[in-house]
């Protein structure tokens, strides 16, 4: 939903040695998806470990729109009746996806093949994100969107009642474009395939198969080429949602720089197409122990255990980035604690997630005493191994630049503050209590 509510301004003090578990939530990403195909599963799907942050609230509720039953049985603990694959009902009303781009993005792909017709908004932050790099594609299957300049939200689709199959090379990495294709595919007839030049996260790919529909990835010389076949019978399976890699690097990094921390975060998804971060900080000499390496739910998990230490400056290589998409925020911050130059390259599309996280970041770490370059597809850090602190950052509506400030305060010589925490919700609802229990100090 999207929310006019009061901002909530936070502050983080310098904080004594950070320890204890930290159990982050399930990952926002898989939680999307199991939602979706549970919904266009024939029967019942059970899913454990969901997060309940807003983003995924609000999927729950745009796929009951959509006809599915979702029901909340326990603390995570959910319970979707599919209505097959196109069987969407056409909903009622406008279908507000909040501040989510992957909710929106994929909802608007699941329907695109299904002869109903389907209005999407969200909150300031998510009709200022760019939606013609999913609306393109799906007009290819035939689907018709009608949009204001820029193809920016609120736009409405019809979708298609005859559709064809497409196939389709994404014009940036993106897992968000192509999962809108791959869902849209589901109700194509024939082949649907999508091409990408590097690997995104295969959350989708991964979960498709497991709910029984024919794909199939080959490496060529062009890239990935993804293969789906259309219209099959989605069989519900029961899905365990391991804890989310995004999330864990706020306590991680909490725990890296502030001195005589040792804090252990159990269940945390490996999956190589979201390891960019711990690849990176293990790089930058990080402590971080992988512990338990298991498969759970038919993803790599591992129990993370994080010790203060020294850092040094690295530079990340721009196919990296896709792996640590959403990391770049706290890496930045990590990269002021660190003694040397930290170089992110191949970071363009931070410019048009829930904020421009390049400009956010630059300029709130400089208002705290860093020293930051960019260029439109770099940021550079000038690691003096600490920060003075001391200034109010702005969040734009953007929880992971909200928690990244907030962590930076923990380690610096004065306290930093955030003029909005409320967006933390939508990723991570129990931030601050699982960040108080370790020992930080924010109000
Ligand atoms: O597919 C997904 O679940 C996501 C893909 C990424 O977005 P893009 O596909 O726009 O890179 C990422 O930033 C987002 O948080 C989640
Ligand atoms: C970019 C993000 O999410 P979304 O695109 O789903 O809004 C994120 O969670 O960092």
């Amino acid at each position: 939903m999207s929310h006019s509510a009061e901002p909530l301004p936070m502050t983080a003090r310098r904080s004594g040695p950070l320890t204890g578990e930290a159990k982050v939530p399930g990952d926002k990403s898989i939680s999307h998806r199991a939602l979706i195909l549970g919904a266009l599963a024939v029967g019942e799907t059970r899913i454990t470990g969901l997060l309940e942050g807003q983003d995924v609230l609000d999927t729950a509720a745009a796929m009951r729109a959509f006809g599915a039953q979702v029901e909340r049985l326990g603390e995570g603990e959910w319970r979707v009746t599919g209505v097959g694959v196109g069987g969407f009902a056409e909903p009622q009303g406008v279908i507000d996806c909040g501040n989510s781009g992957t909710g929106v993005r994929l909802i608007m792909g699941a329907m695109a093949t299904t002869a109903i017709s389907a209005t999407f908004t969200g909150d300031a932050s998510l009709c200022g994100r760019p939606m013609g790099r999913v609306t393109d594609p799906l007009e290819l299957f035939g689907a018709q969107v009608t949009a204001r300049e820029g193809k920016r939200l609120p736009l409405t689709i019809q979708g298609a009642a005859d559709p064809l199959p497409v196939r389709y090379k994404t014009p940036v990495a993106s897992a968000q474009i192509k999962s809108a294709v791959l869902l849209a595919g589901l109700n194509a007839p024939g082949e649907t395939v999508v091409i990408e030049s590097e690997p995104t996260r295969d959350h989708t790919e991964r979960m498709l198969a497991g709910f029984g529909a024919s794909i199939r990835t080959e490496t060529t010389d062009e890239g990935q080429v993804i293969t789906l076949q259309g219209r099959p019978e989605l069989k519900p399976q029961p899905v365990a949602v391991p804890r989310d890699p995004s999330s864990a690097a706020f306590p991680v990094a909490a725990a890296l720089i502030v001195p005589g921390s040792e804090i252990r975060v159990p269940g945390v998804s490996r999956n190589p197409t979201r390891d960019g971060l711990y690849v990176t900080l293990l790089e930058m000499g990080a402590d971080i122990r992988f512990e338990n390496q298991r498969e759970e739910g038919g993803e790599p998990v591992a129990d993370l255990v994080v010790r203060h230490g020294p850092l040094k400056g690295v530079t990340v290589p721009p196919e990296r980035a896709a792996s640590m998409i959403d990391e770049f925020p706290i890496l930045s911050v990590i990269a002021c604690f660190a003694e040397g130059t930290t170089v992110m390259q191949g970071v363009h599309e931070l410019r048009v997630k829930e904020s421009d996280r390049i400009e956010a970041m630059a300029t709130g770490l400089v208002a705290n005493g860093a020293s930051v370059e960019t260029t439109p597809d770099t940021m550079t850090v000038h690691g003096k191994g600490g920060l003075t602190g001391g200034a109010t950052c702005a969040t734009h509506l953007d929880h992971r630049i909200a928690m990244s400030f907030l962590v930076a305060g923990l380690a610096s010589q004065q306290p930093v503050t955030v003029d909005d925490g409320g967006p933390i919700a939508t990723s991570f609802p129990d931030f601050l209590p699982l960040m108080r229990g370790l020992g930080a100090r924010i109000d």
